[in-house]
């Protein structure tokens, strides 16, 4: 008798790792519990979430922007939380989907909670190294109000960035000033944060080039965030007193992240596009009862 078998794939963007479940037809149960399961360092497969690949037309979430985008991104943090939008993650289900021969390089456009998103696929290069992945990740909202945020008895001020998913984002002289960031920091007013939020802790490398440390809400500290290096851009552009729409010209800041360097620049219509590796990394199966299993 044979076992039923589901397939997966696994994936990072600058070392922001997905289990990647193709599921074109929409027919996978994903309950938190599995989500958890699969996501476990040690009992499961492993990662800082899940990418389910969905088409559009076959998710109650995605069935409206079906006619501009094929496919929706499912996604859900490794505590089994759903989450509006990941930034890396996007750039590596438009990885996924290249892979499998479901899109060329060039452009694709991939549906998240957060909406369409526009995705670029680089060429690769001579020797068959992947290309750059870019993703059009919309425009920073800046919702503005005083913020804190604390680890044991030190606090910072920070800014509230959103980036279809919420950020705090604050500045510090050195990264350990964070100590350790599985747990969330205290964020204040939690009114400013309702469903939770993304902390990410920036300091200074150079002109236009600071590096970051994260933790993600529903994940605990990751290695990066696409979405929250692309907030900690538009702060740190806010901050050194630059703004494309006043300056009248596109503004590009490196971000480094625990786990490579990202590119970010903000256009002077507001649009944030943001530049970085994306890879898969092993392909494989598991006994469909275990993700279920008691
Ligand atoms: N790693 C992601 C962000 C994933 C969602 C986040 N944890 C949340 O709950 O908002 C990224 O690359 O943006």
């Amino acid at each position: 008798m044979s076992t039923a078998q589901t397939a997966f794939l696994k994936g990072h963007g600058t070392e922001n790792d997905f289990v990647i479940l193709p599921d074109h037809d929409g027919l996978m149960e994903l309950s938190p519990a599995a989500v958890a399961r699969l996501c476990d360092r040690r009992a499961g497969i492993g990662a800082d979430g899940v990418l389910r690949v969905v088409r559009s037309a076959a998710h109650p979430e995605a069935r409206a922007m079906a006619d501009e985008a094929e496919w929706f991104m499912d996604y859900r943090n490794s505590d089994g939380s759903i989450a509006e939008m990941c930034g890396n993650g996007v750039r590596v289900f438009a990885r996924y989907l290249q892979r499998a021969g479901l899109v060329q390089e060039g452009d694709v456009a991939v549906a998240t909670r957060a909406g369409v998103r526009r995705v670029h696929i680089a060429k690769a290069g001579p020797d068959g190294t992947p290309g750059a992945v870019t993703v059009a990740m919309g425009r920073a909202a800046l919702p503005g109000g005083d913020v804190t945020v604390a680890v044991g008895p030190r606090s910072w001020p920070a800014r509230n960035v959103n980036m279809g998913n919420p950020h705090a984002v604050l500045f510090v002289d050195d990264l350990a000033d964070a100590g350790n960031l599985y747990d969330a920091p205290e964020v204040a007013p939690a009114a400013a944060y309702p469903d939770g939020t993304n902390v990410e802790f920036v300091a200074d490398r150079g002109p236009r080039h600071v590096a970051m440390r994260v933790h993600e809400r529903g994940s605990g500290e990751t290695r990066s965030c696409g979405t929250g290096a692309c907030a900690v851009m538009v702060a740190t552009a806010r901050r050194d007193g630059l703004d494309p729409a006043v300056v009248g010209h596109p503004v590009t800041y490196t971000v480094d992240v625990p786990g490579g360097r990202l590119v970010i620049g903000e256009l002077p219509d507001g649009t944030v596009e943001m530049t970085g590796p994306a890879v898969i990394v092993a392909e494989g199966r598991f006994d469909t009862a275990w993700l279920t299993a008691s």
